[in-house]
């Protein structure tokens, strides 16, 4: 007893010493001037309150109640959540030069020293995003097309195949279309491929840098210094680190050979690797460079075309009525092409009422602030972190009439799918890709391979939702159950998928014969059972 009273009265001074600290430094608190937001505590401010999962739904409620710009605070720091459309254009798109930072993210620094396009600030960050944009031009995008609509046959063929497969096949297209026009290289299937290999390694780097998953090291850095028995989570670093760092620069010395020996394909590396030394970049950028294109590129596109089949296989309705667009335009003699999409109003309407229904970067990447500013007469102290809700804005019952129920007709009646006469300043049908500077530099390049593919399976095959053939039941299908992460597309589901008639598959089986010889400059380093595996698939 005695014992612990001596060591209380030792540690009283401190601590009183420490809470005097935080009462006069006001840590925690809302200071005068920031938007509303929910109630703080001492030292913490909202760190307790924040959710470490589906952190928009949260938010959402939140900017019902606090209002379309919100605050919270996060110890001695602040972040803002923007749920207007008008706010992010005259705050987020207009003062870009100040609001499109990234906030410093320590664990970024532990796993890629700094050098990564989309998490990092600064001249890295300037030069990957200059090196990237050589390969997303529009003019670029025009020659990734063989490859996306190659692809894209190849993603229907493996369904006619293997249709209870639909959502893998899904994601190691979208991979091995980055793969081919990137790296040089593809996976023409899924198991034990560098596909395989790439969501292995990214789903440990998606799950670390979810809030939670290591200590907060950008509020207090001495934790990084804590010794590795103590702190797990410093191993999955190195494991990440190691992953990537084997995949990244295996990929690109794969290509530099290729060039070496006389066998360019025409990838994106080729080009970077004949610029680095008049750009001055070093190899691990070029690595880097092309495993930020894999990272950006692959998974939300994936994940929104996972989401479109939910919710088409979920409307039978729906399908029916872009079918029958899809018929009268095209006819049920050839495959869609890019140039059908601007005669397809209805199909555009399902693609842009899925983007509102589940944007796959619910609320975006966070920005950072470097200079003070006033918006809507609240004060944003420089170095606040900011969000940008989309998720809120698109579900936001006062510009969207029953925003929880999946409508494509609303995008026929008004340009951005709003309520008749509401202001619809600031919305824009890329407004879930970013802001400013940041803005998402893979939109054409997105948007070409979403539209060739919604257009292509529409055009080829009914989805309906699985039914438990004993019970002839319809599988449940959870519309709110979507993966955690900063990216996010449903958890894997069950449909039945079938072509529409014997026609449609056939041509799909010829189209995907022709679609080889496409396929063969990026095939020059495959394993031997990937060569078998394409010699019989
Ligand atoms: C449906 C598909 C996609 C969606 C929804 C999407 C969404 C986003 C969003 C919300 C951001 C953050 C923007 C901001 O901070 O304001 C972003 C950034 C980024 N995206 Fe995409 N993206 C998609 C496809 C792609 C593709 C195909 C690529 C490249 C091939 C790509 C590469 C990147 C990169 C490198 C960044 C970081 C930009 C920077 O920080 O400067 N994305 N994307």
């Amino acid at each position: 007893m005695m014992f612990y009273s001596g060591i209380l009265s030792v540690l009283l001074g401190p601590i009183v010493l420490l809470l005097i600290f935080i009462w006069r430094r006001k840590i925690g608190l809302r200071e005068n001037g920031l938007p509303p937001g929910p109630t703080t505590i001492p030292l913490l401010g909202n760190i307790h309150q924040l959710p470490t999962r589906y952190p928009h739904v949260k938010y959402t409620s939140w900017a019902r109640r606090y209002g379309k710009i919100f605050s919270l605070k996060i110890a001695h720091g602040t972040a803002i959540v923007i749920t207007s459309p008008s706010i992010i254009r005259d705050f987020m798109d207009k003062r870009s030069s100040s609001t499109a930072h990234r906030p410093p993210m320590k664990i970024v620094d532990l796993v890629t020293d700094g050098c990564h396009p989309a998490l990092t600030d600064g001249p890295v960050w300037k030069n990957m995003r200059k090196a990237m944009q050589l390969f997303l031009t529009r003019e670029a995008c025009a020659r990734h097309l063989t490859v996306q609509r190659a692809e894209c046959i190849q993603l229907m063929y493996d369904t006619l195949k293997q249709p209870e497969g639909l959502l893998v096949h899904i994601k190691r297209q979208t991979i091995s279309i980055i793969l081919s026009t990137v790296f040089g290289v593809r996976s023409p299937r899924f198991e034990n491929s560098i596909a395989s290999q790439f969501v292995e390694g990214n789903s440990l780097w998606e799950r670390i840098l979810e809030p939670g998953a290591t200590p907060p090291l950008d509020l207090l850095p001495i934790l990084q210094y804590i010794p590795e028995f103590l702190a797990p989570w410093k191993a999955g670093c190195r494991e990440i680190r190691n992953r990537q760092q084997n995949l990244y620069f295996g990929l690109r010395d794969m290509c530099a050979k290729r060039m070496k020996d006389g066998r360019r394909n025409g990838c994106f590396l080729e080009d970077i690797i004949d610029l680095q030394e008049k750009w001055g970049i070093d190899s691990a950028t070029v690595g880097y460079i092309g495993g930020g294109c894999l990272e950006g590129g692959s998974g939300n596109t994936s994940s929104f075309l996972q989401t479109a089949m939910l919710l088409l296989a979920c409307h039978p309705h729906v399908q029916e009525k872009a079918q029958k667009e899809l018929d009268d335009v095209i006819g049920k003699d050839r495959l869609p092409s890019s140039e059908d999409y601007e005669k397809l109003p209805y199909v555009r309407a399902i693609i842009r009422e899925t983007f509102r229904f589940f944007p796959p970067v619910p609320l975006g990447l966070p920005h950072s602030s470097t200079t003070d500013e006033t918006v809507e007469g609240f004060y944003i102290p420089k170095g606040s972190i900011i969000f940008m809700n989309y998720y809120g804005i698109y579900h936001d019952p006062d510009l969207f009439d029953l925003p929880e129920r999946f409508i494509p007709e609303r995008f026929l009646t008004s340009e951005f799918g709003t309520k008749q006469g509401v202001d619809a300043t600031g919305l824009r049908h890329d407004l879930h890709f970013g802001s400013g500077r940041r803005i998402c530099p893979g939109i054409v390049f997105a948007m070409q391979s979403i539209e060739m593919n919604i257009m292509s399976l529409l055009w080829a095959f009914n989805l309906k939702i699985a039914t438990d053939t004993p019970r002839d039941a319809e599988i449940p299908i959870q519309f709110n159950d979507f993966t955690p992460g900063i990216a996010s597309g449903p958890k894997p589901f069950a449909c039945d998928v079938h072509p529409r008639s014997q026609a449609h598959a056939d041509i799909i089986r010829a189209e995907y014969a022709q679609a080889r010889s496409v396929f063969s400059m990026f095939e020059q380093e495959l394993t031997p059972d990937e060569r078998a595996f394409v010699s019989e698939w």
